[in-house]
């Protein structure tokens, strides 16, 4: 049975990438989906916004929802400060395994932990089950109509602070037209928006920085 598109991406990585060297992981997945084939990660060019954020907040706990094949779980956890960490959810299980394998070639693996599930039942049981307290970073980049249902789980959940950072990809396209109406309209958020491209293509795209206000 031939090989998936994902599959064929880790391959490329566990060739081509340097094992233990989470920048040669992101740029070996780039070259890939640059020249062979197109895939939905976030990319060099909103990646150096998503570094920026990352840079800005400093994460002690951070979660990513939508791991993908883990290039933007690898992206994020290079920039972690020792002692914080990643949780990355991911309900599709070709995906985490995919992902798990990439985390682990990259040597991030003490500080990514990968949560397979549906956000909507994994976020509910960040408190109890994860010990999480609150989260100081959120990159959301799973369906996109999941975006505001998850931030207003978030708060119900009790799992942000006054200072936490959400950011947001793909806000041009596909699109997420009600989470930016959401977090744009709601008093509780303050928002930046990022323009920039679809990842590998001249598309194009945008991030939303959105911070919580309390
Ligand atoms: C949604 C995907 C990313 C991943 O998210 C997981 N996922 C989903 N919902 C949940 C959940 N509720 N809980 C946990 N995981 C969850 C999934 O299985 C994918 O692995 N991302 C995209 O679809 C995506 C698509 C495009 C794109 C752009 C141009 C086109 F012509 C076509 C597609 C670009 C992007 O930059 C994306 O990010
Ligand atoms: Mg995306």
């Amino acid at each position: 049975m031939n090989q998936s598109k994902e599959q064929r991406i880790l391959n490329f990585v566990l060739q081509n990438a340097v094992r233990g060297d989470p920048c040669s992981v992101v740029d070996t997945i780039d070259k890939y989906c640059s020249q062979k084939e197109w895939a939905m990660n976030v990319g060099d060019e909103k990646g150096k916004i998503l570094d920026k954020t990352v840079e800005e907040a400093n994460p002690s706990v951070a979660l990513e929802l939508g791991t993908y094949c883990g290039y933007s779980a690898v992206r994020i956890s290079r920039l972690l400060k020792t002692g914080a960490r990643l949780l990355t959810v991911e309900f599709n299980p070709e995906f985490a395994a995919i992902a798990k394998q990439m985390i682990e070639f990259a040597g991030v693996q003490d500080k990514v932990k990968l949560l397979e599930g549906p956000s909507e039942e994994i976020i509910p049981q960040l408190k109890k089950k994860y010990e999480v307290d609150t989260l100081d970073f959120v990159f959301l980049d799973h369906w996109k109509d999941r975006y505001t249902p998850d931030t207003i789980l978030l708060q119900e959940c009790n799992l942000l602070r006054k200072g936490s950072i959400l950011l947001a990809d793909n806000i041009i396209f596909p699109g997420a037209p009600d989470f930016l109406n959401y977090v744009r309209k709601s008093p509780h958020f303050q928002c930046t928006n990022y323009p920039s491209h679809l990842e590998y293509m001249q598309v194009e795209d945008a991030m939303e920085k959105a911070v919580f206000l309390g």
